[in-house]
Order: C-alpha cells, then structure tokens, then sequence
C-alpha cells in the first residue's frame, strides 16, 4: 500500500497509535528495585557482616547478631534509596530530552514526537536525522546512513526508493520521504536491544577512582581487622570473639555509604542543570563538567542567537542595504534606485538552493535552517509570493566538504554557498567583488555568494563550473547578550575559550571581538592551516587572548579535541552537525544543542543544551564545580570519621591490651549510620560559593588536600579528643595504666567516648561546609539541611547513650557532667583547629577552590 501524498489524518494517526501502542523500545532490563536491594544486602561487606551475626548467634549472643543484621539492613535500604532516586531522576533526565520527526499529516508537515509516529506515516527525513521507525523509502536524494548502532558496521550506506530503513539508523546525508513500516517492539532494533539488554556500559571515570579508594580503603581496614584479630587472639580472647571482633573493625571501617552518596549527590546536580537548560546524558559527566579547562565553540547560535536577516545584497557595481525587524514582510531596502529590481533575482535564485522556510514572522518561528529563512524573507520582501509552490528543480543539498548548495531548473543552474567556493566556480569575478567580501565579512557578516549559469541538460557531476556571479548576500546575527558575563567567568575561571565555526575567518573574528571572546593578540587560523603537529595545535589555541579557527571541518575539529587533551585539557567541545559526532565522543564533555542540533549530535553528547545557548554552558560548568565541591566535603567528613574510630582498636593493638579498648565494634557501626550518613547527605546539598568560577580547579575527586585534612587534621584532632576524654574519666575513676576497669567505669569511659567522636562529627559537619572559612564565620543560613541533620544527630545521640538497654548493648552508658563537659570540649577543639588549619592554608595560598561567600549563580537569561 502506497503512502499516500497528504499522509495520515489526525484522527487515523491517532487511532492506529492506540492500537499498535506509543513507538517506544519495550523497557531494558534495568534492574528492578527487588533486585537493587537484594544486591545491597549481598555485597562482599554485607556478606562478611551477614557471618558475623551468624557467629554471634553460635556464640550465644542473640541481641547481638540481631543488631549486627539491623545494622546490615539499615545500610543496605539507605544505599538502596539513594542509587534508587539516582536512577529514577536520571530516567526523567533521559525522557526530557527533545525527539521529534518530521511527517506528513492531513497534508501539511508538522513535527511530532517519535513515540507518536505510527505505521503508515509519511515521514521526511534529513542530515542529521534519527530514523526514529522502520521505514521504507519512497523518494530519495543522495541518501545515506549510518548504521553503525545496529548493524555494527561503520561507514555510510547508501539507500534508495523501495529500501528499507531501520530504527535507530542516522541520515548522514541527503534527503528521504519515507514510510513507517514498524515501531515499537515490531522494530529490527527492539530485537536487537533485546539481546544486547545484558551488555553493561562500562564503568564511568568518576566511578572507577571512587571503587578504587574504597577498595584501598576496605584493603586497609581487612589487613586492620587481620592483624587485631590476630592480637586478640594473642591476648587470650576466645577465637570467635577474635573473629567477630576483626570483621566488626574491617566492616565499621569501609566507607560503605561513600558510593550511594556520591551518585546522588551527581544526580542531584544534574537535576539543578536540567532546571537551567542543560541536560546531562551520563551522569559522571557533571564531575567532568566542573573540571573542564578548555571550551571549544561554535558560533551560530550559540554565541549569537541564530536569528539571522540579510542586511546587505551586492551585486557587481551595486549595493542594497536592507533593514526591517524579524521576519516581518516590511522592509526598506536602500542604497539603488531601482532596488528591488535588484535583490529580487539574486532573493529567487538563492531559494531554489535551500529548503528551510519562515513559518511565523514575529517570533522567528523558522522550519528547518534560520539561514534558509533569512533568505525566504528576503525573497518574500522582494516580493515572492509567500502562497508560491516550491520550486520544481533538482537540489544538491550543502555539504561540509564542497561548501555549495546548488539547484537545476529548467534551463538554469544556480549556485550558493560559502564566498571563496563559488568565487572559484566563476569564469570571471568583477572587480570590486573581493573589496565587499573583506568590508562585510570585516563588519562580522556571514557572506554567502550566488551565482548561475545555463544549463539544459541534465545533472553531472562537473556542471558547477564555469558560473556567472549574481552577487553576494550578507547576513547578520546577534550576539546571545549574556555570552560576554560567561567568557568572562571563563577567563577568571582559567578556561581557555576557542571558536570553531565553518564561516569565514573574518567574519568569526569580528563576531569573537564583539561578544569578548578574543582580546587583541588573539589567534585566528583555518582549519586546514592548522599545524600537523598536536602539541603545536594544542600550544597554538591555549591563547590567553582566544583563538578562532574558522572554516573547520568535521575531521578538524577531531584533532583538536585530541590535541587538547593531549596536551592536559580537560576538553568540552559543542557540535551540532552529522559529522560532528566522532569529536563529540572523543572531547570529554560533547555537546550538542537541544533546539538547532542533529539527532546523531544528541546521541553522542554528554550534555545537551536545550537552549543553545553558550551562557548556559558555562553555568552547567559552574554547577559541575560546585558538585564536585560537594563530594569533596562529604569524602572528608567520611574519612575523618574513621581515623577517630579506628584509633581505639589501634592504641589497644599497640599497647597489647595495657589501654582498654575505647568504643566497640557496635558503637562504630552506630556512629557511622547514625551520624555519617545525615550530614553528608546534607553537605551534598551546599549550595554553590559566589567565586566558585575563580581560580583553576584540581582534577582528582580524592587527592591530597582531602586526605591530609581528614587524615591528619581533623581525624587525628577527633581521636586525641576522644581517646584524651576517655582517658580522663578513666583516671577520674580510678584507673591506672595496665589495670583492668571495673566493667562500670569502662561502660562509662566508653560512653563518653563515643559522645565525643559524636559532638566531633556534628562540629565537623559544619566544618566541612567550606574549605576556606572558620565556623564561626558561616552562615548558618546557608544550607539549612546541615543544622537539621545536626540536630538530628544530636537526637540520636541521646537516644543511644540514654536508652538503658540500647546502651548498654552498644557498650558505652550516659556520661554525666565530666563526660559530657569533655565532649563538648572535645568539639570546640575541632573547631579551633579547623579554623587555624584554614587560616595557615589561606596564609599559605595553597587552596584557590573560589570557596568564598555564598550566594546563587545568576542563571543565563
Ligand atoms: N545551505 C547552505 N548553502 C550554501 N552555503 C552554505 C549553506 N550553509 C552554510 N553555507 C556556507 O558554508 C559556510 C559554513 O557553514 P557551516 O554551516 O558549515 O558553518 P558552522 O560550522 O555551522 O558555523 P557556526 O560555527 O557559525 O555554527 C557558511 O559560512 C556559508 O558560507
């Protein structure tokens, strides 16, 4: 059954829809939440937890294998939770993200959404494009696919009439009117992801370094709990005690909250970019983002707003300016006598070549390329009826390579494209011509030039050739106003910045002076002048004063990328063509644009910018800063968390038993549910410093700024406070050095102990909100969720110090005025301490993470 030529009505579209149900893949197998859970209640530390409780059972002490399995169970559904959210806000991420095709119903083009496409429909299809069904060819021009995603095999197949095409394959070239054959679950491609469901992606960067610190970490604390196992044993503790004893240690040490909290920290800041128009499609990539050092640009509508209008027709000898707001059909053109005598040949000729048309004229609704509309309206304003039928006539559409579009009409070929192409197509070029490219192109114009000539026969391939100029159209397009804040950020931020576009190396110069990009010794090159060598190209754009390469191809923009990165960038390259895909992949963050890009961009970016818009880039950079700040705080609070907690056992080790032993095995697990996994979650919600962009930025998540402030610092302040506080109440008591306390007195140090690493943690906690400022110079305002995760610490505190039973299960009871009184000392000191750390580095220079006042990035307008 042959489509037919109007396409499907509305009310039969939506009727098959309703049948045959929304084009969309049945659901890969993700895992449920059943089996998210089951798998944190399995992991190699649940395990060991899992046989300790089992020992205990054996060992007669029910309460406290029950507690070791609550313990288990608690962590696990917390874990569970937070990577639930984390998959749940990224599904919503992936469903924001635009797709639409093209068809044919009630016999007028219309966009519509890929799940609505139904079999039958009439659908166009263009470079760029998803071929979002299968679907057979009716007519087509030049057209090629990739099909590397289905078929695997790379390179473009050309496809004509009768072929049929498959869902998930792009269009690299050429143009088609095909017919929906399948969607959905009926598709070749739903069989195929049906088998490769169980093909994992590989693990992210971000997702590698943090399984290798808690597997450093899980090491140290396995070889840990060996080793006092070991010396248990050889102090004459019972051997399933020793056991218990080593696995408790190994397991209390772990940071086993660390990865849960960091993915949703990330997914929590791709939820903030996606509120301001940046959609994240991996979610490491906001931790890429915030690391990225060098920006590569392109121009159209992203530093400008992609609202192009002619300004000025040239014709040898004569000059039309043209000036009329928008689309708007009203136009004073100026400058020759009889001008739209003038224009309206070059208008007509011009239009044959492109497809795009204007669709509504105050609000620059444009179907297809705002360069084609800006020549139908000047057409339109010359007086080309707008009710006028497309022009019958063969079209060779635009390519990267040959930089012309052309048109065979009856008798005539005509020729558009980028000025130094056609020019050299020309049999003569009238003097004067050159001057008017150098003066537009000069003024930050796009220049595209016409040319014809007579032709009756049909097409080959050497027939552009041998033309006559028409003339030259220039073409103007306003700078996005907040692209000039953002570079500037980008400059205090140590960002290089380079533009990439296709146009002419003056007119991108001009444009790059005008919205700030480039300063006075800035550098322009093309494309095919760069050098061949990769560290010269990488030395070449890392200019202070920008760098432009105009006329870049695909290919170029690849070896760019590589080079940067090369030479130690962190590379963040937009696209938005077909060809841009491979240096999309290749930049670490690709990105492509949510309203002008191709389908196969999107596909191939890490982020899409649903405006376009370069400001909104550079805020996507600062909330990946911001973010990974965050992570930053929490890693810290984490970590010093498990010197104080491990000190104890170890000064017990080293001393053969001389020193009791400060808090159990259970008091850790307590303190790290009960007070790690809040406040870390809350430091994960810091809301992001004014100065943030000031300043380079390290790369590593953990490095040795982390370590040595949890570690050395603060850790090692939280252990002496709590062992000192212990240690007091102890003499107090009676004790001396190698006696054995009474079990009371040692419930009682204990107890005390363990409100100190507490109160530590609570004051660490808002320690930890800034890596420059004393406490007693944050906001408390600031982020709310840390007083609130304090409070309930506190909370929690008392419950397991004051609750007779809980207490004396854990093995620490209620401290009194001395214990508490040392408690509380014992978190004034980490504050003090914390300040005079601060206060050296500040003197020192050492940290320029911006981490000054906070205050809200202005979103872009
Ligand atoms: N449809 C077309 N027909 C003829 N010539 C074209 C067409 N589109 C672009 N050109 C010419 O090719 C040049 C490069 O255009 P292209 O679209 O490749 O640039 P680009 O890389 O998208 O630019 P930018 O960085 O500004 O987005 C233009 O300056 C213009 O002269």
């Amino acid at each position: 059954m042959a489509a037919h030529p109007r396409g499907l009505t509305t009310a039969e579209a939506e009727r098959r829809r309703a049948d045959d149900g929304p084009n969309e893949l049945p659901d890969a197998a993700s895992p449920t939440p059943v089996r998210l859970l089951v798998r944190q209640l399995t992991h190699l530390l649940a395990v060991l937890l899992w046989v300790a409780a089992g020992l205990a059972l054996l060992a007669q002490m029910p309460s406290l294998a029950i507690a070791i399995a609550v313990i288990v169970v608690l962590n696990a559904v917390f874990a569970f939770w937070q990577e639930y959210r984390a998959d749940r806000s990224t599904q919503r991420l992936r469903a924001l993200l635009p797709a639409g095709a093209r068809v044919v119903r009630n016999g007028a083009v219309c966009t519509v959404e890929v799940r609505d496409l139904v079999v039958g429909d009439l659908v166009l299809l263009g470079a760029g494009d998803r071929v979002g069904a299968d679907m057979r060819v009716l007519t087509s021009e030049n057209l090629t696919l990739d099909e590397s995603l289905t078929t695997g095999e790379s390179g473009a197949v050309a496809h004509r009439a009768g072929d049929t095409l498959m869902a998930g394959t792009f269009v690299l070239q050429g143009e088609a009117r095909a017919e929906v054959a399948a969607t959905g679950s009926h598709t070749t491609l739903a069989d195929i992801s049906a088998l490769s469901a169980t093909a994992q992606r590989p693990p992210s960067p971000l997702t590698v370094q943090l399984h290798r610190v808690v597997r450093v970490v899980a090491i140290i604390a396995a070889g840990t709990g060996v080793l006092l196992g070991s010396v248990s044993v050889a102090l004459g503790l019972p051997l399933t005690e020793a056991f218990l004893f080593s696995v408790g240690v190994a397991v209390a040490l772990v940071p086993e909250g660390l990865l849960p909290t960091v993915t949703l920290s990330l997914a929590r800041g791709a939820q903030v970019m996606a509120r301001r128009n940046a959609l994240i499609r991996r979610l490491d990539a906001v931790e890429t983002l915030g690391a990225t050092t060098f920006i590569c640009t392109d121009k159209t509508g992203t530093l400008t707003q992609n609202r192009m209008s002619v300004v000025e027709v040239v014709v040898p000898g004569t000059r039309v300016h043209v000036s009329g707001t928008g689309y708007e059909p009203v136009a004073t053109f100026s400058g020759a006598e009889e001008p739209v005598a003038v224009v309206a040949p070059i208008a007509e000729a011009a239009l044959t070549c492109v497809t795009g048309r204007v669709v509504h004229r105050t609000t620059w609704t444009v179907d297809g390329d705002p360069m084609d509309a800006a020549i139908h309206c000047l057409a339109l304003r010359a007086g080309h009826s707008p009710a006028a039928a497309a022009v019958e006539g063969e079209r060779r559409p635009f390519t990267a390579d040959r930089m012309i579009s052309s048109c065979l009409v009856p008798g005539r070929l005509y020729v558009l494209g980028a000025p130094e192409h056609v020019l050299a197509r020309c049999a003569q070029v009238a003097a004067g011509v050159e001057d008017d490219l150098r003066r537009l192109t000069g003024q930050g114009r796009r220049v595209l030039a016409v040319a014809s000539r007579a032709w009756t026969h049909g097409w080959s391939d050497d027939i552009e050739r041998d033309l006559e100029l028409m003339g030259l159209l220039a073409l103007q397009d306003p700078p996005r106003p907040d692209v000039a804040i953002s570079l500037r950020a980008c400059r205090d931020a140590g960002i290089g910045v380079a533009m990439l576009t296709g146009d002419h190396p003056r007119t991108a110069c001009a444009i790059a002076h005008e919205v700030g990009l480039m300063g006075p010794d800035g550098v322009v090159i093309e494309g095919s002048d760069l050098p061949r060598d990769d560290a010269a190209i990488a030395a070449l754009l890392d200019n202070r004063d920008g760098a432009v390469v105009a006329r870049v191809t695909p290919a170029d923009k690849l070896r760019i990328a590589r080079a940067l990165r090369a030479g130690g960038h962190v590379v963040a390259m937009t696209g938005d063509g077909v060809n841009d895909a491979p240096a999309l992949r290749e930049a670490d963050v690709g990105v492509a644009m949510g309203a002008s890009g191709s389908d196969v961009a999107r596909e191939s970016a890490d982020l899409v910018l649903l405006d376009d818009n370069f400001a909104t880039m550079v805020a996507a950079v600062e909330l990946g800063r911001a973010t990974f700040q965050n992570v930053r705080r929490f890693l810290t609070f984490h970590l010093t968390d498990n010197v104080a907690e491990l000190a104890p056992f170890v000064l017990w080790a080293l001393t053969a038993g001389q020193f009791p032993l400060a808090i159990g095995v259970l008091q850790v697990l307590a303190l790290d549910i009960g007070t790690d996994m809040l406040p870390a979650l809350a430091l994960g919600t810091e809301p992001p410093r004014k100065g943030i962009m000031r300043g380079h930025r390290r790369r590593s998540v953990i490095d040795r700024a982390v370590l040595a402030k949890a570690f050395l610092v603060l850790g090692a302040t939280e252990a002496a406070a709590s062992l000192g506080a212990f240690a007091v109440v102890l003499v107090r008591g009676g004790w001396s050095w190698g006696a054995t306390p009474s079990a009371a007195l040692l419930a009682h140090a204990s107890g005390t102990a363990f409100a100190t690493i507490a109160i530590c943690q609570m004051a660490n906690a808002v320690a930890c909100r800034s890596t420059t400022r004393p406490v007693w110079r944050l906001d408390p305002r600031g982020n709310p969720l840390v007083l609130v995760a304090v409070a309930a610490e506190a909370a929690l505190l008392v419950v397991f110090l004051g609750v007779p039973d809980l207490a004396e299960l854990l093995g620490g009871t209620w401290p009194g005025t001395l214990g508490w009184g040392l408690a509380l000392g014992g978190g004034i000191v980490l504050v003090l301490v914390d300040g005079l750390a601060k206060w050296r580095r500040a003197r020192l220079g050492a940290d320029a993470t911006g981490d000054a006042a906070p205050g809200p990035i202005p979103a872009p307008r």
